[in-house]
């Protein structure tokens, strides 16, 4: 088996180490199924890098031997893996103390559920883990490099400027002011050790944070201020924080709390985008995260502790706080030059990896949501081995291999930064950077699952070596049976010439109680033997493909679960859009129908305006108009009186008419031809109609004529008969001379 590549080499991405936990204090004796096995050199420099997985006793499976570029025993400490994993030139690489943009670093561990992935990278109540060691190491390097706190506020907007993630800046103040209830500071534990969201077998909704207390009791060791590494003198720093974690294949910040949902009322969190953006065209970043700008440690591990109270975590058959979610937690070293003119703000990244642990559903008797993350976690877990096999295949072999990071958004967001930029030609903004250093920290529990723990390892180890049993040890097995009682025995020509087969290991008083076989009976039971072997391992392979498959429908019946699941959540983030979008139109309808009502209400006034002034003005012009009413008034009075008038000269004519001979003429009521209907004399005495006065009137015209003319004229008559106009006129004067007198009379 080939030795472990030592140092880093150009094809790989990670340098992948092993990290054996301790057996809890009050655990059963149980066999070890992993033994590290002891370098053949000796000295300090000299550290185990191979490990051999044997199966279990009951099981003919092969015996599996793997290499890593260093094996961490059950009695290492984590300063022993925080220095020999190399974390404080990570860091350095991070500060970059020879000046320019530095190099990004990522730090991940990998393992079975509950074999210390956050042990590691987060500690425990009473020891720090690589993370809390990596941000110690790192703010004391910067020391009084570090920007003044005071002038934070001002500064903010700039680091907003130069920050390419679409992303929101607070202050560590302001932050943990608005997070944590208690400026006072009462004592909690920190969220590692009493995690508030631990449910029975069952993962608990985030909650908003409302009155949390401030953490002060966490971890001061292991102390490492023996650590020293140099940083840009020319440059001031800063510290920008966020986390989030991938959780059913979608990004949460951590930095965020939930929002309360218009439509469901529930607290949700909205995923996040990973993707390129204006300022960083060749690379992606997780798009609209909180940022928090930190300027000591304890701002930074306070600010940490409020994101992991986000963290999805859940108790399990395996682990009573097993993560149900990968975590980044990212430290942004954000530096500038101290000169008078500042320049922009450039920087590099730690990021710190804590992965959620793959589980059989059987051991964590995981179920509902529970085991949808389980379904989850084991597929994205499934295509980060793909990527490691491929990086460890290439680096083996001198065909390029391409790295499949794009299945998933955890092997996305741990690769795609892995690979050094591509030309920043087109892209104004674009800087060319050297592609992260990446450290993978494989966890494993020597007393753990068998299969499991095979699994994580054959795809993470750099190298491995198999070795198969020989099957010969079963056949010795069935030989050493006496053979039945009474059964015939063949004789044999070999019989004669007995060698006896003494099978390994059997018994002195078998040997001495067995007859020998002659060698068709040992050739018979050798093939007997022999079948019963491939029998058996045929059916420890059936066993091993029916535990796969149920291990897959598992998967898959967590992958339909997930995805009922996600339904449920694409519905309720589309009907929370819907409801804000309708809120919207209607908040906007109502402005509009506002403002019309104004308006309406503006011109209805101005119209009634209008009108009292009319009527206002109306009432000044009445007093001045009185003058031209009385005009009016007197016109009135003229024509009633000329009315009058004629009523009377009307009865004057009646009267006349009636005093005149019957021979001559009718009285003027028993004329036929009074009215122009005609009627009988009865009609005499009704009053005489419209038409009939208008008739009349016709009637006294003709007769004013003929009375004073020389011969009468007929009633159809023209009167053409006046053939000058002199003789008419005169008796037209006559006839209006008469009336005149008759008038007077009357009067
Ligand atoms: N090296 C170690 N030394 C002491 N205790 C350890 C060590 N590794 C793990 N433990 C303990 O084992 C338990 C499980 O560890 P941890 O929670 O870190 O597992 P995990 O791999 O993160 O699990 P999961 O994937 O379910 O989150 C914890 O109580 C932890 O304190």
């Amino acid at each position: 088996m080939e030795a472990p590549p030592t140092k880093p080499s150009s094809h790989n991405l990670f340098e992948v180490y092993l990290r054996l936990r301790p057996p809890p204090a009050n655990a059963a004796q149980t066999d070890r199924i992993l033994n590290v096995e002891q370098p053949e050199g000796s000295g300090d420099k000299s550290h185990p890098s191979h490990i051999t997985l044997n199966p279990p006793t009951d099981r003919r499976r092969a015996i599996e031997k793997f290499a890593f570029t260093r094996v961490f025993e059950d009695k290492a400490t984590q300063l022993d893996v925080f220095h020999s994993t190399e974390i404080p030139s990570l860091a350095e690489g991070v500060l970059a103390p020879q000046g320019g943009e530095g190099t990004d670093a990522v730090v991940a561990t990998l393992g079975v559920t509950g074999s210390g992935k956050t042990h590691t990278i987060l500690g425990s109540k009473s020891q720090r883990g690589l993370t809390q060691l990596a941000l110690d190491v790192v703010f004391r390097s910067i020391g009084s490099n570090m920007l003044d706190s005071t002038t934070l506020p001002s500064v903010i907007e700039s680091l907003q400027a130069c920050d390419p993630s679409e992303s929101i800046l607070s202050t560590a103040p302001n932050f943990l002011d608005s997070t944590f209830a208690d400026p006072s500071g009462h004592s909690r534990a920190p969220s590692r050790a009493a995690t508030p969201m631990i449910g029975e077998h069952g993962i608990m909704s985030p909650t908003a944070r409302r009155n949390l207390a401030r953490p002060s009791a966490l971890p001061q060791l292991p102390d490492i201020s023996g650590t020293n590494i140099s940083c840009d003198q020319s440059a001031e720093y800063a510290v920008v924080i966020s986390m989030y974690e991938v959780h059913n294949d979608r990004i949460y910040d951590l930095l965020t709390p939930a929002a309360k949902s218009a439509a469901t009322k529930e607290f949700r969190r909205r995923p996040l985008l990973f993707k390129s953006t204006e300022l960083s065209p060749d690379r992606k970043v997780v798009a609209g995260l909180r940022k928090v700008v930190c300027t000591s440690l304890r701002e930074a591990v306070m600010v940490m502790e409020a994101g992991l109270l986000e963290r999805r975590v859940a108790g399990t058959g395996s682990n009573s706080v097993s993560s149900r979610s990968h975590g980044f937690f990212c430290f942004e070293v954000k530096k500038r030059t101290r000169s008078r003119r500042r320049g922009p703000w450039g920087g590099s990244k730690l990021t710190i990896v804590d992965l959620a642990g793959s589980e059989r559903a059987r051991d964590a008797k995981t179920q509902g949501a529970t085991l949808v993350e389980a379904g989850k976690i084991n597929e994205s877990l499934m295509y980060l081995g793909q990527c490691l096999q491929t990086q460890s295949e290439a680096t083996s072999s001198s065909k390029p291999n391409v790295v499949p990071y794009r299945q998933c958004k955890l092997t996305e967001l741990l690769f795609s930064n892995s690979f050094p930029s591509s030309s920043s030609a087109g892209h104004p903004h674009a800087t060319r950077r050297n592609p992260q250093r990446g450290v993978m920290i494989v966890t494993a529990d020597p007393r753990g699952d068998f299969n499991a723990t095979s699994q994580i390892l054959r795809y993470s180890a750099l190298a491995r070596e198999v070795t198969v049993p020989r099957i010969p040890s079963i056949t010795a097995t069935i030989l050493a049976q006496p053979p039945p009682t009474g059964s015939p025995r063949p004789i044999s020509p070999v019989q004669q010439h007995p060698r006896p087969f003494v099978p390994p290991g059997a018994p002195n008083s078998y040997r001495n109680h067995t007859p020998p076989m002659n060698v068709d009976e040992r050739a018979t039971m050798e093939m007997a033997a022999l079948e019963i072997a491939r029998m058996s391992d045929e059916i420890d392979q059936l066993r091993l493909e029916a535990d796969e498959q149920l291990e897959a429908r598992m998967t898959a019946e967590a992958h339909l679960l997930s995805m009922e699941d996600r339904m449920l959540d694409l519905e309720a983030v589309i009907r929370d859009d819907c409801a804000a979008e309708f809120e919207q139109r209607l908040t906007l309808e109502l402005a509009r129908f506002k403002a019309s009502l104004a308006l309406e209400h503006e011109r209805s006034e101005e119209h009634w305006d209008r009108k009292v002034d009319i009527l206002a003005r109306g009432l000044d012009a009445s007093n001045a108009g009185d003058s031209e009413g009385d005009k009016e008034n007197v016109l009135i009075e003229h024509v009633t009186q000329e009315v009058e008038r004629l009523r009377r000269e009307n009865g004057v004519l009646k009267r006349e008419l009636a005093g005149r001979s019957p021979i001559k003429r009718k009285p003027l009521e028993e004329r036929e031809d009074f009215s122009p209907g005609g009627g009988g004399a009865g009609r005499a005495a009704t009053a005489p109609k419209p038409e009939g006065v208008a008739h009349l009137g016709r009637k006294l015209e003709r007769m004013r004529v003929s009375t004073d003319g020389a011969r009468p004229t007929s009633v159809g008559g023209s009167g053409s008969g006046s053939g000058s106009g002199s003789p008419k006129k005169m008796r037209k004067l006559v006839g209006s001379k008469r009336w005149e007198e008759a008038k007077e009379e009357l009067l």
